[in-house]
């Protein structure tokens, strides 16, 4: 019997919406839930033969939508060591998204069989969560019935953050290696990170309440667990906006992503002086830092503080354990603000490097440095240690008992970041250790440099595959002419920068700029704008705003 028998009855109870064409894009696949489930149903397929092609090992499957709306939602693959999924990966899971018919669906994951020379022979295994959006139920009932089709050996890991699912992933792969990741269970997490912020912290516990706003999305339960698991007096938090079970309120005026989009604190928080703020986002794989100052004026720490913070204090830790030849390095995209660009150039003297936007972009950027410290400015990011960095700090015999504990530190830290992937809960611990370990203050974290004004706008035009960019997505080379259109516009401005590029996740076209001054910045970001409606296919009316 073909390995592929049960595929085609199965598929024909989750049909495919004739009207649309799916996109496995930067962050899987996204759009209105309820149009999902042809889709999440064949990822199931996919993600078993994926697993079929590691041999059998654990490959995860994530329904999220993340900071989108809560009527979207989203499926992406997890690959065999927690990262994001292979890229020569993704045009399969178009491909088979947008097969027409059943039997099309099995033609399909026959030929990817027949490339990808898999052995059918080897029992599949997916681990597979979800977030709390209310089409969740419906969905993880069709990658069910994808896993059943294919006779998965499947781990429901039930209501999880995006990246505790990876942490899963790689937990389950690395079980029976040299250096096991983890324990695959929630608590697993719960003591492996806890414990390692204990270790790094010494006994002390946060200076002061930390707030979090959880969007309303499984951050919150999850938090709390985590902040149990740690345990009092020693991190003492509060939850904001931690209702899972209200319709309607997810990533709603609140969130990482509004807090960064809208510099202003979110829905139910007064900012107090001195308070101690975080947001997080919907699956929890974003933060962002946030505090009043004694005016009473907003101030934001987002990914490019979190990446310069973090890069500072390993930099330091490794020239203090005496490891020569071992660079700290940075990844940015080009939405940094060019002020933290200059400051981990100039005064950090640390190399930086821009990928394009996107995590897997950065993650493989940061794979070759010796220690990678690598974020979006929108509080996506973690660190990677490379194995060579790893072998360099074994072989070190610590001369001093100086030496002896930047080395211990350095062990911990790398117990405390989610490698396989950026991590709201991890990345927040890393913060609040450095903030202790230096007794500082989200005020005087943020005085390392001072951001450039910035703004970043939307275009809806008629065809968003007309723009085309190079240069880590900085220049267009499509439509022609509209890149020099924009440079004579940044040329007027003093430390203008602005760039234009189609949203991987969105129906738009994304405008970043940034200036000297607030006035400035607007200016040229509203300027460049008007010229993409104009000139590239401004769908619907004119915002009033453009000039
Ligand atoms: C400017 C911006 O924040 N873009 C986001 C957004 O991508 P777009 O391709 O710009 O839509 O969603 C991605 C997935 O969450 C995230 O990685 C990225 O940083
Ligand atoms: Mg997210």
């Amino acid at each position: 019997m073909s390995a592929f028998a049960q595929v085609a009855e199965y598929s024909a109870k989750h049909p495919k919406p004739s009207d649309i064409t799916f996109e496995y894009g930067t962050a899987g696949f996204r759009t209105i839930g309820e149009t999902l489930e042809s889709t999440v149903f064949r990822a199931g397929l996919l993600a078993a033969l994926r697993s079929q092609s590691k041999h059998g090992q654990v490959i995860g499957v994530m329904i999220t939508a993340s900071h989108n709306h809560e009527r979207d939602n989203g499926v992406k693959l997890v690959d065999s060591m927690g990262e994001m999924l292979q890229q020569s990966w993704e045009g399969y899971c178009t491909d088979i998204a947008n097969a027409s018919s059943d039997s099309q669906v099995v033609d399909i994951l026959a030929s990817i069989a027949q490339l990808e020379g898999i052995d059918m022979s080897i029992r599949p295994k997916v681990a597979y969560a979800r977030d709390t959006r209310p089409s969740g139920p419906l969905l993880q009932a069709a990658l069910e019935d994808g896993l059943a089709a294919l006779d998965v050996e499947a781990t429901n890991f039930g209501i999880v953050t995006t990246p505790q699912l990876h942490y899963f992933v790689r937990c389950l792969n690395t079980a029976n290696s040299p250096s096991p990741y983890g324990e695959p269970t929630e608590s697993g997490y719960n003591t492996k990170y806890g414990q390692a912020f204990l270790r790094l912290v010494d006994g002390k516990p946060l200076p002061s309440t930390l707030h979090i706003d959880a969007a309303n999305g499984v951050g919150a339960p999850q938090v709390r667990k985590l902040a149990d698991a740690i345990g009092s007096p020693y991190f003492n938090i509060e939850v904001n906006n931690g209702d899972t079970d209200t319709l309607g309120k997810l990533n709603i005026d609140c969130g990482a992503d509004y807090v960064k989009s809208n510099q202003r604190s979110p829905v139910g928080t007064t900012l107090v002086p001195s308070g101690r703020y975080c947001s997080f986002d919907g699956d929890a794989d974003r933060i962002v830092y946030y505090y009043a100052d004694d005016h009473g004026i907003f101030h934001l720490l987002d990914g490019d503080k979190i990446s310069t913070l973090v890069a500072t204090y390993l930099r330091d830790l490794v020239a203090a354990a005496g490891v020569t030849d071992l660079q700290v390095g940075v990844v940015q995209t080009a939405y940094a603000n060019g002020s933290s660009t200059s400051y981990i150039k100039d005064t950090l003297r640390l190399p930086t490097v821009f990928a394009k936007t996107g995590v897997k972009h950065l993650h493989h950027e940061a794979e070759k440095m010796s220690i990678g410290a690598y974020f979006e400015a929108n509080g996506h990011g973690t660190v990677l240690f490379n194995p060579c960095a790893v072998e360099k700090l074994q072989a070190v015999r610590p001369a001093t008992p100086a030496q002896a504990d930047a080395i211990n530190r350095l062990w911990a830290l790398r117990d405390l970041i989610n490698e396989s992937v950026g991590d709201a809960m991890s990345d927040m611990l890393l913060v609040e250790t450095i903030l202790i370990c230096k007794g500082w203050t989200l005020e005087q974290w943020d005085a390392a440099y001072t951001d450039l004004p910035s703004r970043l706008l939307k275009v809806v035009v008629n065809d968003r595959n007309i723009f085309k960019t190079t240069d880590a997505e900085q220049k267009l080379t499509s439509p022609l002419g509209l890149q020099g259109v924009v440079d004579s516009l940044v040329a007027k401005f003093p430390k203008g920068r602005s760039f234009v590029r189609p949203s991987g996740t969105e129906d738009a076209v994304r405008v970043y700029a940034e200036a000297a001054t607030r006035s400035d910045c607007d200016q040229l970001a509203y300027a460049v704008a008007g010229a993409v409606f104009d000139k590239a296919g401004g769908r619907g009316d004119r915002p009033a705003e453009f000039l």
